[in-house]
């Protein structure tokens, strides 16, 4: 896209270590390999107002709802689920499969059927530990294992 089509507050900056280009929010000086559809975010310590993520849930015996489209009886312990979601999570690091197709295989919440696609949420609209996760993540960006009353999670921000 050429620079003069960028959105406001952009600007098309080229990597040296590889040689591709990539988007420079002028605001909070993050930077993105995808071309910017909207314009940048301004800089504020609050960060944004609405995000969209993806997220792959593994519960257990004590999630508040142990129980999913996967299996009837969730018996696993905690620590197991912990173990699963950091397997799944080297995995997709690793490039070896992508994050939605493990979501859609293993995530026990409803959202496994879109890839873990939640759609977008304002502050307020999840437990605070996943939100507060999902707040503190750049747009691509993949996070560590999240406890929450529903088990534990694996982010990813994508709007
Ligand atoms: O609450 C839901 C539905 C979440 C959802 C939101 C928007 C679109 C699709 C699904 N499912 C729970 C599991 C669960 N707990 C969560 C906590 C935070 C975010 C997503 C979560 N998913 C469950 O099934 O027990």
């Amino acid at each position: 896209m050429a620079d003069e089509q960028l959105p406001a507050g952009w600007e098309k900056r080229l990597s040296r270590s590889t040689g591709q280009y990539y988007y420079l929010n002028v605001h909070t000086k993050e930077s993105q390999w995808d071309v910017p559809e909207k314009p940048a975010e301004p800089a504020t310590s609050s960060g944004p107002e609405r995000v969209q993520c993806s997220h792959l849930l593994v519960k257990h015996k004590d999630s508040r709802r142990p129980s999913s489209w996967r299996e009837d009886n969730i018996s696993r312990t905690k620590e197991d689920a912990l173990e699963l979601v950091k397997s799944y999570r080297e995995q997709i690091v690793q490039g070896k499969v992508s994050f939605a197709e493990l979501a859609q295989k293993y995530s026990d919440c409803s959202s496994a059927r879109r890839g873990g696609d939640l759609g977008p949420f304002n502050r307020g609209a999840m437990q605070k530990p996943f939100e507060d996760c999902a707040f503190s993540l750049k747009v691509g960006e993949l996070s560590d294992p999240v406890f929450t009353d529903s088990g534990v999670h694996i982010i990813l921000r994508t709007v």
